[in-house]
């Protein structure tokens, strides 16, 4: 969805789509279809949609926006961009019937040139075309790369980066401290040591480059080009030199992983610790040659690059607004403290024990995720065949935006949606690993996010110490309530204004 609005938003693009977008509607409006369908609601097109979408600059939010658009017409809703139909889908109901009942007819992804030629042709997961080789990839990644026993293994870099992470707040204990930067830095860092190892650590030059190269990775990634849904206007982003601008970068992104796997394959034979990061792994399949399972250069450097660009944004935003929400809500905060404090007393580690005993730990979890879902529009997807849902139809090629940021908010699910209230968990079986459709923060299906234990692990971990050995207040003396939680665009959703905090 923020490839679609950053599209709209091209100055030079803007005015070609919307002129196509008047054409194609007059055209369709003119020709009425000729059989018969139980289309679903649509809002009222031409030119009322584009009003629709751009409501006073708000398009920069788009789950918001197409919030206030579903409780004026329904959960299902039927877009048109441009050629391409996109149903989006905000309620639990809907979404049952979708990546349950009919799974496999929406397992599909759209695919777009950008992202196309930043994940070597689609070989990462998120974006592979449904098929043999998307189930092989996802294979290694669930059961190789993410397993429980896997996250568990990590355990050693979660704990040595949270000790960086308190000891760099302790240092500033009475001063305000940009959280929103310290918790970047922390799954940076976790998922960087998880990928290639203890040696990409704070003062590593490898590390630091990489870093920089995956921050201009992320704002590649969330672009399309109006070519994605014109192809005869692909030239455009040829002419305005938007192409060679992806291909330089992406050579200099192929560049440096080629060095990092080459180093590696140079070393891999003498050393003792192979297997316990993501690219020892994934280059132990590569030598391998096991029959039923094979990969090659580029998977294991688009796999590298998709575990980044889906778990380290994610994870930080999430544990950006636990905090933000906690620090909004002191008495929240106390009775989390308390609980925490409780259980660990005055013991200085936090074990894997103690946090299972943490429930209200996992409330606050849950209610940030349900409130606060770092990807508020599930990665979209693409129909294979003609479908029903709720009675409606829906044609092969629809594009399917789930609005999960809508169902946490729907009345129907939930009571007193508005309120941050963790203690709905509390007696509650409801969670978020897939099969309860009011809360679906990793999506659900077989396209659902393989790194909830890993990102889980890193969450509960942090924000149990952070509240644990510190008090928190905000600067300057701002009450809790007065706090901003304005939301900033993206394709994952953070706080608009980095989060301050004081540690006492
Ligand atoms: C709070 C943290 C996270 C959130 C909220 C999150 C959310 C999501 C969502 C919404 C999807 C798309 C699901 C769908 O289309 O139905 C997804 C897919 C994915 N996520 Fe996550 N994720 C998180 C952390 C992670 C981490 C830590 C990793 C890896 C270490 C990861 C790896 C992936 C991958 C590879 C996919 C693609 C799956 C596929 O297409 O088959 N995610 N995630």
């Amino acid at each position: 969805m923020d490839r679609i609005h950053e599209l709209l938003l091209h100055p030079f693009v803007f005015p070609v789509v919307i002129s196509l977008f008047l054409l194609w509607s007059i055209t369709k409006w003119l020709r009425k279809p000729v059989e018969k369908t139980n289309l679903p609601p649509s809002p009222p097109k031409l030119p009322i949609l584009i009003g629709n979408l751009l409501p006073g600059g708000r398009l920069s939010l788009p789950h918001q926006n197409l919030y206030s658009l579903a409780q004026k017409h329904g959960p299902l809703l039927l877009l048109q961009l441009g050629p391409i139909p996109m149903l989006v889908v905000s309620s639990a109901d809907a979404a049952r019937e979708i990546m349950r009942t009919h799974d496999l007819n929406f397992a599909n992804r759209a695919s777009f040139k950008v992202q196309k030629k930043l994940l070597y042709n689609g070989k990462n997961v998120s974006l592979a075309p449904y098929g043999e080789y998307w189930r092989q990839v996802k294979r290694i990644v669930v059961l190789q790369l993410l397993s429980n026993k896997r996250v568990q293994s990590f355990r050693s870099i979660r704990e040595e980066e949270t000790s960086i992470l308190m000891n760099k707040i302790r240092e500033h204990r009475g001063r305000p401290l940009n959280l929103t930067d310290l918790f970047s830095q922390f799954t940076n860092y976790v998922i960087c040591k998880s990928a290639f190892g203890g040696q990409y650590n704070h003062e590593s030059e490898n590390s630091k480059k990489f870093l920089v190269l995956l921050d201009e990775f992320s704002d590649l990634l969330g672009t399309v080009t109006i070519g994605d849904f014109v192809p005869w206007l692909s030239w455009i982003s040829r002419v305005n030199g938007f192409d060679k601008k992806v291909d330089r970068f992406v050579k200099r992104m192929d560049d440096f992983l080629e060095g990092v796997i080459r180093d590696r394959l140079e070393t891999i034979e003498d050393d003792k610790n192979i297997g316990d990061n993501f690219l020892d792994i994934l280059l132990g399949i590569y030598t391998d040659n096991t029959p039923d399972i094979s990969i090659d250069r580029d998977s294991i450097k688009a796999i590298l690059l998709d575990i980044f660009s889906a778990g380290v944004e994610t994870t930080s935003t999430a544990i950006e607004w636990a905090m933000a929400e906690l620090l909004r809500h002191p008495t929240i905060m106390e009775i989390l403290q308390n609980e925490v404090r409780e259980i660990i007393k005055d013991k200085n580690d936090i074990t894997d024990d103690d946090l299972e005993k943490m429930q209200y730990l996992k409330a606050v979890i849950k209610e940030t995720l349900r409130c606060h879902p770092p990807i508020p529009l599930l990665v979209p997807k693409i129909t294979a065949k003609d479908v029903k849902i709720k009675g409606y139809d829906v044609s092969a090629g629809t594009l399917v935006i789930t609005n999960v940021w809508a169902i946490g908010r729907d009345p129907l699910s939930w009571d007193k949606p508005e309120k941050f209230e963790p203690h709905r968990f509390l007696n509650s079986s409801i969670d978020f690993k897939g099969l309860d459709f009011e809360l679906i923060p990793f999506g659900a299906g077989r396209r659902s996010c393989p790194g909830i234990a890993f990102s889980n692990a890193a969450i509960e971990f942090v924000i149990a110490n952070l509240v644990h050995k510190f008090n928190w207040e905000l600067p300057d003396g701002v009450e809790g309530k007065d706090l901003d939680m304005a939301e900033r665009s993206g394709v994952t959703v953070r706080k608009n204004i980095p989060l301050l905090a004081t540690a006492t």
